[in-house]
């Protein structure tokens, strides 16, 4: 059996706290049988590794690996996209197409956010755990696969449960073994080893001395919350990695790093905000929406000449000054449009994973990433649109905002943004924030 250490070396998993050691250590237990695992820990801690371990020591690792997000996929088209629909099914089916369920047969699917997932889909999912049969949309006959599934969540499910969100009978099928993975903040000793290795990385990648905390500051890296737990440390090593010339932390640059994210640290605590400072917040808000508003307009007008001519090199020509308007800077448009052009023949993003996991090393880690690159599973009906950079940056200013404002609520900050709970979990997914 493979040693935790060299597991977690292969996977670029960093720490030694004992609870993260016994999460790795189950998964290389369970992976040669074909239990249900599923995964739980606060959004952040480390999750989709486990699923990777698990699915490449299982006989299945020259199977398929699909990871889906659940929470990402919109309600009306998940089942087709799990279970692949028939041609003339609903507006827009115009070929039969095999769902994930289907192409993952002999491997293994990831199922993150498994408490996303509408009741009905639940249904099917049950329907698969219990003996491997489901039906496309629009089909009455009846399919088989083997497929391992792994799911994760960061939701409490016996909440869900009592809320009639999620069916009681699916969890316990899915939580035949969990492997549970601990918040940062509970995995002391792991802070300060992360934090190194995240500015050591940045520090590689941006060509600029290694950032160093003092002693103080170390305490305050300690002591924080971190309620985003790993993710939201490696976007603090980041952000301070690019923007402070000073590279020897202090405990007050620090300080203005971390947020109050309902942090105990009195330290740290924001006063409460004025009336007054809401009402430029709205203004500001009001801003970028109505910038955001008009920049998808002209968008708009774009991608449907760019869908009649199917022509981008035509298009750049015959729209340079509204294309000039769009983008800040004429060389920003200049290389969003090469880029444009390059991917016209290329695969589009999606929410949905499926690659090879490394045969073993950390080195092959990134042949994985690679090939993940290369073999993207595809939406008929999912294709993202293409945005602009100005337009990214408004939304996640916007949605960094209003999450800032309620302290991580993402309920209140949907409300706010005027979205879906689902819509901003998959920004937040997509933003990495
Ligand atoms: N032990 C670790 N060592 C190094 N990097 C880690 C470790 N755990 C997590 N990370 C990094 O932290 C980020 C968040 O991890 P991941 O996406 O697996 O979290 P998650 O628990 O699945 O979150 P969510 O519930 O929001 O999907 C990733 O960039 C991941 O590479």
């Amino acid at each position: 059996m493979e040693s935790i250490q060299a597991t977690k070396q292969r996977f670029g998993i960093i720490g030694n706290d004992q609870k993260l050691n016994r999460a790795v250590e189950k998964a290389i237990q369970v992976a040669p049988t074909d239990i249900s695992v599923l995964v739980t820990g606060e959004s952040g801690v480390g999750k989709e590794s486990i699923p990777k371990i698990i699915h490449s020591l299982s006989h299945r690792k020259h199977g398929k690996y699909i990871a889906v997000n659940c929470g990402a996929i919109p309600e009306g088209t998940i089942d087709s996209e799990l279970f692949g629909h028939e041609k003339g099914s609903f507006t827009g089916a115009t070929a039969t197409r095999s769902g994930y369920f289907e192409v993952a047969d002999g491997g293994t699917i990831f199922l993150d956010e498994v408490g996303e997932l509408p009741l009905p889909t639940q249904v099917r999912l049950l329907r698969v755990l219990e003996n491997g049969e489901f039906l496309k949309v629009g089909s009455s006959a009846t399919q088989k696969t083997d497929v391992r599934i792994v799911a994760a969540t960061n939701v409490k499910m016996v909440d869900a449960i009592e809320k009639g969100k999620f069916r009681e009978d699916l969890y316990y099928r899915l939580s035949t073994v969990e492997i549970n993975l601990p918040p940062l903040r509970e995995r002391q000793e792991d802070i300060h080893l992360l934090f190194r290795k995240f500015a050591a990385d940045f520090a590689q990648k941006y060509k600029m001395p290694t950032i160093r905390l003092t002693d103080q500051a170390t305490d305050l890296l300690l002591k924080y919350r971190w309620s985003g737990n790993i993710r939201q440390l490696r976007n603090v090593a980041e952000q301070i990695s690019v923007l402070e010339q000073n590279r020897e932390i202090s405990y007050e640059t620090l300080k203005h790093y971390l947020p109050d994210m309902g942090s105990n640290l009195p330290a740290i605590v924001n006063a409460k905000k004025s009336e007054s400072d809401f009402g430029s917040e709205r203004e500001i808000l009001f801003k970028v929406l109505f910038d955001m508003k008009r920049d998808v307009n002209d968008l708009k007008k774009l991608t449907l000449e760019l869908m009649k001519t199917g022509n981008a090199a035509k298009v750049k020509e015959e729209n340079s000054s509204l294309i000039n308007k769009i983008y800040a800077d004429e060389n920003e448009a200049e290389e969003e449009l090469a880029s444009i052009i390059e991917e016209e023949n290329n695969e589009r993003r999606n929410d949905v994973e499926v690659f090879s996991i490394p045969e073993n090393t950390s080195e092959s880690y990134g042949s994985a990433q690679e090939s993940k690159r290369k073999d993207k599973y595809e939406y008929a009906e999912e294709i993202e649109e293409e945005e602009n950079l100005s337009l990214h940056q408004k939304e996640l200013e916007l949605i960094k905002k209003s999450l800032e404002k309620y302290s991580g609520k993402r309920k209140d900050a949907a409300d706010e943004l005027g979205i879906s709970e689902r819509t901003l979990y998959r920004k937040i997914k997509q933003y990495d924030l």
